[in-house]
């Protein structure tokens, strides 16, 4: 805990992001009190409306319809191919499947790079047709006058550093900013965000010193994935966390379920009932 947060009184549990009262829908403002109070908090993302309803009803502050939708739901092997025609369909489940999380959709590949006006026609639609309260686009300074106009428009805007996974053709999965000059870039990236009125910015895949000085140099808050425990937030890939996800996951990920195997485990019970004429039973049968 910072010294500032330290000597605040206790923080109103019923204004808490986590644990907080109400189902009241949660906005911006809510995220950027938190940093004030030094409130660490979670968000995964969701891609469908009852995986959604149940990180709700958990108490998720912030879900996002991740273009992870990618390989994590539609069976692509990046995110690069995914649309935002797939993007706002999905983000109108999770936006129906939830009552008080911030729901944040990320603008997709190629719908944001020609530029702000593309950027805007696209925000807006996914705001307009699918419900969210703020969207995220990846790059620092290449996406300023994306986020400049967003913002001026009255969408908010969610910034992603480090990795930006739209970018693997060229970037790869590696760690960034681990030289002095990808460090420096990094930190006036996550400013320039900030200056252009970005509420949020995800550091992903960064080294975890990197990642607690632009927490420190920033009043918005920072969301790690794979970038320190000095993050304001933390962020993972549902599947990943619930341990859906098949093959090797990021070193980052941690399982907190094994729903491959539960899963699986449920489907074999089900085909050996219906083989061995066990299902159904009596109490499921109509006469
Ligand atoms: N299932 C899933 N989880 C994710 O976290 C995720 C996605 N999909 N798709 C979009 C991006 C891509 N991400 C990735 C993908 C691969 C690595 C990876 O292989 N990382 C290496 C470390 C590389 C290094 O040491 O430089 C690892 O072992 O974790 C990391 C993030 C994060 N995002
Ligand atoms: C990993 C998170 C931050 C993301 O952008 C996604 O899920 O698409
Ligand atoms: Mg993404």
């Amino acid at each position: 805990m910072t010294l500032q947060a330290a000597q605040k009184p206790p923080a109103d549990s019923s204004k808490a992001l986590y644990g907080g009262k109400g189902t009241r829908r949660l906005t911006v403002h809510d995220i950027a009190a938190a940093k004030t109070r030094g409130e660490k908090w979670p968000m995964l993302t969701a891609y469908d409306a009852m995986t959604a309803s149940v990180f709700d009803e958990a108490g998720i502050p912030v879900i996002l319809v991740g273009d992870s939708m990618g390989n994590c739901h539609l069976g692509y092997d990046t995110t690069v191919p995914v649309t935002m025609d797939e993007m706002t369909i999905l983000s109108a489940a999770v936006v129906r499947g939830t009552r008080r999380a911030l729901v944040v959709g990320d603008l997709t590949f190629g719908s944001y790079q020609e530029g702000p006006v593309q950027a805007l026609r696209n925000a807006t639609r996914l705001v307009k047709d699918a419900g969210v309260g703020a969207v995220k686009l990846e790059g620092g300074e290449r996406s300023l006058p994306q986020t400049e106009l967003l913002v001026q428009a009255g969408i908010p805007v969610m910034s992603h550093l480090g990795l930006t996974p739209q970018s693997v053709n060229t970037m790869g999965y590696r760690v960034q900013g681990r030289s002095d000059e990808a460090a420096h870039k990094l930190l006036r990236d996550a400013k320039a965000a900030q200056d252009a009125g970005a509420f949020a910015v995800v550091l992903e895949l960064v080294p975890a010193e990197l990642a607690a000085e632009v927490t420190r140099s920033l009043h918005i808050p920072t969301i790690g994935i794979g970038a320190g425990p000095d993050t304001d937030a933390q962020v993972l890939v549902w599947t990943d966390m619930a341990g859906l996800t098949g093959g090797k996951v990021p070193r980052f990920t941690k399982q907190y379920a094994n729903l491959r195997e539960t899963l699986g485990d449920a489907a074999r019970a089900f085909a050996e009932d219906v083989a061995g004429g066990a299902f159904p039973a009596e109490e499921h049968t109509f006469h």
